[in-house]
């Protein structure tokens, strides 16, 4: 099995990184367009083998796409990330051509893979991935779900002093600050998390979690890596392993929850040939309007793109 990621900064190397660490594929490729980046940041994980005892070969090109030829998965990371005080849709002039692009010499050479987006602002991203590459909506998706969930994962674990691998939660949406955290489907050991805590601090843990991204953008001058990198690996791991797994991915929904033609997040089943099942959870009233809320977010932006696009 062979997976390639686009952009070997921040998100990309450590997405590479934990793929080789971890042995999913035999071979994963690295392309960036700054001279050199990809070719370094492979050749360092690649010197990491005999240390951490793993042998998945990792090879970095500049903006060579043959070297990407037939990968079952590629992870696109490319694009600018963003700054303090900026919103992840303001990066949407620069990323959608880089996507765009990237996309293109994707497919090209991999016209078989499944295409997880990863660059901001992620569902229109997801968008622009889609249309560009005219795949099945189920083989270009994008990630987000896992890594918000992991943030709101990680928020309960703290506040209630337990272990985070026995938190379980789902969330919906967008990845921007309309996102839906879902505490009816968050469970604590099995046990609903609304037993465990009280209502007003897990109201503030939700609302953390929506502008998590931005708090860490706050702390560091630039965006986050590690969750987001591990989430892609997580991704890309449930694809290339057929784990069928249930978690929250960015696809273009076509009815689901009553919403046409947006790509938000969404409960699905991810095994070896991308989204295999499209999850629909029942929802209250409240639950399913913080999610047309965010899908009108959503939609706004992808008009924004389709004005681009057609400049
Ligand atoms: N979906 C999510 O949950 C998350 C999304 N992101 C997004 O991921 C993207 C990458 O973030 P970082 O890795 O932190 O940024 P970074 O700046 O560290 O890395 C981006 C890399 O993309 C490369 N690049 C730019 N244009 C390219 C092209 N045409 N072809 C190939 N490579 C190209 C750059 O040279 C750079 O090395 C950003 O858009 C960021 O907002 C970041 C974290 C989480
Ligand atoms: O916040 C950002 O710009 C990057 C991102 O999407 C995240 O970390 O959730």
């Amino acid at each position: 099995m062979k997976v390639t990621v686009v952009g070997a900064g921040n998100v990309g190397a450590t997405c590479a990184d934990i793929l080789a660490y971890r042995e999913v594929v035999n071979e994963v490729v690295l392309v960036d367009i700054k001279e050199g980046m990809a070719e370094g940041k492979a050749l360092d994980i690649w010197q990491k083998a005999p240390i951490d005892m793993y042998d998945t070969r990792t090879v970095g090109v500049t903006a060579d796409y043959s070297r990407t030829a037939n990968s079952d998965v590629v992870v696109i990371t490319s694009g600018l990330p963003r700054k303090p005080g900026m919103s992840r849709d303001d990066l949407i002039e620069t990323n959608a051509g880089i996507v765009k692009s990237v996309t293109e010499q994707v497919v090209a050479h991999s016209p078989n893979a499944i295409i997880i987006v990863v660059s901001n602002p992620l569902d229109v991203m997801t968008y622009q991935a889609h249309i560009t590459s005219k795949l099945p909506r189920t083989k270009v998706i994008g990630m987000a779900g896992i890594l918000d969930t992991a943030r709101y994962r990680a928020f309960l674990a703290e506040a209630l002093n337990v272990s985070p691998k026995d938190i379980q939660a789902m969330l919906l949406g967008g990845h921007g600050d309309t996102m839906v955290p879902l505490p009816r489907y968050t469970t604590v050991g099995g046990i609903p998390v609304t037993e465990l805590i009280d209502a007003d601090k897990l109201n503030a843990i939700i609302e953390r979690t929506k502008v998590g991204g931005g708090e860490l953008v706050k702390l560091m001058g630039t965006s986050a890596w590690y969750a987001p990198g591990s989430a892609a690996a997580q991704m890309v791991e449930a694809i290339v392993r057929d784990q069928k797994r249930v978690v929250p991915v960015c696809i273009k929904l076509e009815g689901e929850y009553g919403i046409d033609n947006c790509y938000l997040g969404v409960p699905v089943v991810l095994g070896k040939n991308g989204v295999e099942k499209v999850i629909e959870l029942q929802l209250d009233e409240k639950e399913m309007s913080d999610l047309r809320t965010s899908r009108d977010h959503v939609m706004e932006v992808m008009n924004v793109l389709d004005k681009i696009n057609n400049k």
